[in-house]
């Protein structure tokens, strides 16, 4: 394996002010340079190989009995062994060296009581001649007594004591001090539960009582006394119970069944087709049109046109042209809304006069359907700034999405290749019937809410439904013939039985790849009883004639004949649901270290503070500096860069929790060598960042 060691060129190091070694060469115990993991623990060997009657049990160490020890603890519970030197708080627990270890207690050493014990958690001495406590250690914060791995002390209700975030949570800079380590509890057990905690003679929970019956269960943990957190933290993952926020969760649904070594980068972020896709409908989203002179209209700038046909004229100067869909030219412009600064379609119709008022107030009722399946509108208005009288209409904005005429029966639509017929495999069959049955739902759905609202949708047809996903639809443009023929005099219960013969014409064509196949309705549907299921062909003939004996169609008659597919499609949308929040779960983790690493951007290098004596390269800058290398400029024995991604993200993880691990931080002309934990580095990046506000 080769050994990582940052690069050996640069200034050489001016004095910190942190624990250092001057000229400290040891190799790091796990065999990667610079990262020293945990050298104060207990080997578990050690403990295994002990018998274990023979090692003093630490209930009798701590409380001077143990209420296991006819039940089953199979510790020593000799109190004669007991010396000052056992003490409660062992010097691995405290985090002192090695050397440490063997000084006994005397007068002057910080007392013990089961609330209190002196915390050693800062920069460790790695010298064996350096004996002294550094005094930033004896000046350090009391430590508070570690409580279960919730969080929860004895006499703190659940809920009152989880662990809070520390920094300004407002701050989306601070957010990412957000992520603490949790407190560790300070006997791991095997079960994955609490248990460590026992309970004392009042049968308060207490957090102090080991119950190594409960912990061993029936075999010896052998981690039972293991006193370095870290160790069984990082090294024993079934054993933690508290969360790893510096780790990557991988959530599921897990689909291939690769083994870790197989894994690469690319697994921690989003799946490449979900990111191009994405990156594809943000540039769509963000396109201008070059030399532009589109008008703005009312608050919407930057119109692009999205409508790339011809516009069909109507009237007299093209009688031949066929008809657009609302018998007016129409065109269809992406947008920006200067109030809110998002994209929206703005569909204009070329020479429309207004001629009542309330007419265009129709569109404010459509803002109270909510539907999935549906093309929100937000507004209408007419308009001279295009030189004539137009009006508008405001839609939501789909990227990238297509009119189902467009893909069904477009030039380039895939579908256009494939005949239905004795040709099409079965296979084809069933993807073009699960394609039917997944648009038959979403739009039942949304006529649901539509007519429930006491409206009707008059735009189901291939060229009013957008594509915006997968199989994803929604209905277009509803509102505008509401306001085009305001006073048409029919009612809104003949527009919502014109829906259900509009939606069997559009899955009938569909199903028949053919966009005229209801000119020749029965042998289409012939076709249809043919091709697919039956209950295909009796969806769309209640769709053509009803229940019968002139009796009206309703959607709860709809939704009962397809309750069936309701719950196939529901199924495959928590399907996806979950695949998405699976891909989201990886950006988290990235979003968070985008934040760390802007703070790193803010405090390294700073030109204007250079000779300035209370911010230059010392003390915790120069700490920062120091990890900046240890993280990104390692090389290698030949002197070549490491590009190791894997190492970065587990750096930068680690110090966003602040875990308690260590790291050996080497100096550039590799005279000075600093060991310090993460939570250290992270508290020296939190107060730099806090110090660099208060300049700003
Ligand atoms: N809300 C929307 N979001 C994104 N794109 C849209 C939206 N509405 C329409 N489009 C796009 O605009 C283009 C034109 O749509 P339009 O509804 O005018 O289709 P058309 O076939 O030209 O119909 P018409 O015959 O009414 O003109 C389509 O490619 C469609 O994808």
């Amino acid at each position: 394996m080769s050994s990582l060691n940052p690069r050996a060129e640069g200034p050489s190091s001016p004095p910190p002010s942190y624990t250092a070694v001057s000229g400290l060469k040891t190799p790091p115990p796990n065999g990667r340079a610079g990262l020293y993991n945990g050298g104060n623990s207990v080997s578990p060997r050690r403990v295994k190989g002990e018998a274990a009657n023979q090692t003093q049990c630490r209930n009798i160490v701590i409380y001077g009995y143990c209420r296991y020890q006819d039940r089953g603890c199979i510790f020593n519970h000799d109190t004669s062994n007991i010396s000052p030197s056992k003490n409660p708080v062992s010097p691995s627990q405290s985090g002192i060296g090695s050397d440490m270890s063997k000084r006994k207690l005397n007068v002057e050493s910080a007392s013990f009581t089961p609330g209190q014990s002196p915390s050693f958690g800062n920069a460790i001495m790695a010298s064996p001649q350096q004996s002294k406590l550094n005094p930033k250690v004896l000046e350090a914060a009391v430590f508070t007594p570690r409580v279960n791995a919730l969080g929860l002390s004895a006499a703190t209700p659940p809920m009152a004591s989880a662990p809070l975030p520390q920094g300004n949570l407002m701050d989306p800079m601070m957010q990412t001090s957000g992520y603490l380590q949790p407190e560790i509890p300070p006997f791991p057990n095997l079960s994955g539960t609490f248990e460590g905690i026992g309970m004392d003679q009042t049968g308060q929970m207490n957090p102090y009582e080991y119950n190594p019956v409960a912990a061993h269960g029936a075999q010896v943990n052998p981690y039972a006394h293991q006193s370095n957190p870290t160790e069984v933290y990082y090294g024993q993952q079934s054993f933690t119970q508290p969360l790893q926020y510096h780790l990557y969760a991988p959530m599921g649904p897990h689909k291939s069944n690769l083994l870790s070594y197989q894994r690469t980068v690319h697994d921690l972020f989003l799946k490449d087709n979900l990111r191009e896709d994405l990156q594809k409908k943000a540039e769509a989203t963000l396109q201008t049109l070059p030399n532009s002179t589109l008008p703005n209209v009312d608050c919407y700038h930057t119109l692009v046109p999205l409508d790339l046909h011809t516009p069909k004229p109507q009237g007299k100067a093209a009688p031949a042209s066929p008809p657009s869909t609302f018998g007016y030219t129409s065109w269809v412009y992406k947008a920006i809304n200067s109030k809110d600064g998002r994209p929206y379609i703005l569909r204009r119709l070329e020479g429309f006069r207004l001629s009542n008022e309330k007419a265009i107030r129709v569109v404010e009722h459509w803002g109270r359907v909510l539907s999935a399946s549906l093309v929100t509108v937000h507004d209408a208005f007419t308009t001279r700034a295009f030189g004539d009288n137009s009006i508008v209409f405001v839609f939501d904005y789909f990227p990238l999405s297509q009119t189902l005429q467009e893909v069904h029966f477009g030039p380039n639509s895939r579908y256009q290749t494939r005949h239905h017929g004795p040709h099409q495999s079965q296979t084809q069959h069933a993807n073009t019937e699960h394609t039917l049955w997944s648009y038959i739902v979403q739009i039942t759905s949304a006529l649901k809410a539509i007519h429930a609202a006491g409206l009707a949708a008059r735009t189901i047809q291939p060229s009013k439904i957008l594509l915006t996903n997968k199989n994803r639809i929604r209905i277009n443009c509803c509102s505008i013939f509401d306001v085009l023929h305001f006073e048409s005099g029919r009612t809104v219960l003949d527009y919502q039985q014109d829906d259900y013969v509009a939606f069997g014409r559009l899955i009938l064509s569909i199903a028949c790849n053919n966009p005229h196949a209801i000119n020749n309705g029965q042998k289409s549907l012939d076709f249809v009883g043919r091709t697919f299921t039956p209950e295909l062909k009796n969806f769309l003939l209640y769709l053509f004639h009803g229940p019968g004996n002139g009796a009206v169609r309703t959607i709860d008659d709809l939704l009962s004949m397809i309750s069936f597919q309701m719950i196939q499609s529901f199924d495959s949308s928590l399907h996806q649901n979950d695949v998405l929040e699976s891909n989201l779960s990886r950006e988290l983790e990235n979003g968070r270290l985008v934040r760390l690493l802007f703070k790193f951007g803010f405090i390294n290098e700073r030109p204007e503070f250079a000779h300035d004596r209370t911010w230059s390269e010392t003390g915790d800058r120069y700490l920062i500096s120091l990890f900046r290398d240890y993280i990104f400029h390692q090389v290698d024995e030949a002197g070549n860069p490491v590009l190791d991604m894997v190492h970065v993200l587990q750096c930068l993880n680690k110090l966003d929790a602040g875990s308690d691990e260590r790291c050996m931080l080497v100096s550039r002309d590799d005279h000075n060598s600093l060991i310090v934990t993460y939570r250290e580095l992270k508290r020296a990046i939190e107060s730099s960042f806090s110090e660099l506000s208060k300049r700003g």
